[in-house]
C-alpha cells in the first residue's frame, strides 16, 4: 500500500508535518515475460535439484524466482523484504552492487514502482531526479517544459518567469531552448533536467547518479546547485557507486546487496564494512 501526501506550510503544524519516509517489509518483482524465460526456468528447476552449496548466490543483480502462482511466470526479485524509517534532515546513500536494487528502491520511494506485499508512507513534497528525462514532454521544447513544470507546480507569472529565467541560465542551452528536446543529446536533456528538478527545493529528493554524467565544467556547476537544493531540503536520498560522493554529502547508508539490505548505518561506518568486503571478495 501506497501513501503519498503533500505538506501544508502551516508553521504551528511544522513538526508534525515534516518529511518523512516509512518503508515496511517491501519486496517488487518484475515478471519477465522474454522469450527466453521458458529456458530459464527449466534452469532454475535444474539448479534447485542440486545440492545447495553448489547453488552460491550470484553477487549481481536481484534474485530470479518462479512465481509461486499456477502461471510459473518467472519473476526477478529486486528487492526482498526491505524495512527503514527515514526522518527529517536525513541524507541517506543507497550503496550496493550493480543489480543490487537502489534504482529500483529509489523508483518506489518516488511513487514510479508500487510495491506488493510492503507499505510505503511518504510524506512530503518529492522530486525524483532518476531519469534524464523524468516528468518531461520530448514532443515539447524546453522552455514549454518549463511551463509545464510551472502549471504543475501552479506557479504564479511572477514565479514562472523566475524559474523560466533560471533554468534558462543553468542549463545554457542557448537556441536549443526553443526546439523540442527529443531532439537533445544526453547531456543536454540532463542539462535541462537537472535545472528543472532543482529550481525549487522539495521536502524530499531522490536522485540517481546519473547526474555526474556531463561534462566536467557542468559537474561542478551541478554540484554547487545540489549543495543548495540539499540545503533547503528535508531528506535526501542518493545513489552512487561513488564512495566519494556518499561520503561528502550523507549522514547514513543503507547498503543493498541482492535486493536485501545488508547494512544500515552511520556512513562511515557503512562505508568502512562494504569497502572492507569489496577489498576481501573484490
Ligand atoms: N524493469 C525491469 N524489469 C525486469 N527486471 C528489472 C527491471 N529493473 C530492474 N530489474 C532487475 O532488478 C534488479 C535490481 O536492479 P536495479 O536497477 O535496481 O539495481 P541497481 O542496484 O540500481 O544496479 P546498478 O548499480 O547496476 O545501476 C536487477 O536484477 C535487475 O535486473
Amino acid at each position: 500500500m501506497t501513501s503519498l501526501s503533500s505538506s501544508p506550510s502551516s508553521p504551528a503544524a511544522a513538526d508534525r508535518d515534516r518529511a518523512i519516509i516509512r518503508v515496511n517489509h517491501l519486496t517488487l518483482e518484475f515478471p519477465i515475460f522474454h522469450g527466453g524465460a521458458r529456458s530459464l526456468k527449466k534452469t532454475l528447476f535444474r539448479r534447485a535439484k542440486q545440492p545447495l552449496a553448489a547453488v552460491r548466490a550470484a553477487r549481481t543483480g536481484g534474485q530470479v524466482v518462479v512465481g509461486e502462482d499456477s502461471s510459473g511466470v518467472v519473476h526477478v526479485r529486486a528487492l526482498t523484504d526491505v524495512s527503514f524509517t527515514i526522518h527529517a534532515g536525513e541524507r541517506i546513500g543507497l550503496i550496493g552492487h550493480n543489480g543490487a536494487g537502489k534504482s529500483t528502491l529509489l523508483r518506489v520511494l518516488g511513487g514510479i514502482y508500487v510495491p506488493q506485499p510492503g507499505m510505503l508512507t511518504v510524506r512530503g513534497s518529492v522530486e525524483t531526479l532518476i531519469d534524464t528525462n523524468s516528468g518531461m514532454n520530448p514532443e515539447l521544447t524546453g522552455r514549454e517544459n518549463i511551463f509545464l513544470q510551472a502549471q504543475h507546480k501552479a506557479l504564479r507569472t511572477a514565479e514562472l518567469k523566475k524559474l523560466e529565467k533560471d533554468v534558462e541560465s543553468f542549463a545554457a542551452l542557448g537556441e536549443f531552448m526553443d526546439l523540442p528536446v527529443r531532439l537533445y543529446s544526453s547531456g543536454m536533456a540532463i542539462r535541462l533536467g537537472f535545472g528543472l528538478a532543482t529550481a525549487i527545493a522539495p521536502q524530499i529528493l531522490l536522485m540517481d547518479e546519473w547526474f555526474m554524467a556531463g561534462d566536467a565544467k557542468f559537474q561542478e556547476k551541478a554540484l554547487q546547485r545540489l549543495a543548495g537544493v540539499v540545503d533547503g531540503s528535508d531528506i535526501l536520498v542518493i545513489t552512487s557507486h561513488s564512495l566519494g560522493i556518499i561520503a561528502e554529502w550523507c549522514t547514513r547508508v543503507i547498503w543493498l546487496e541482492g535486493g536485501r539490505v545488508q547494512m544500515d548505518g552511520p556512513t562511515t561506518d557503512v562505508l568502512t564494512a562494504y569497502t572492507e568486503a569489496m577489498s576481501n571478495h573484490g
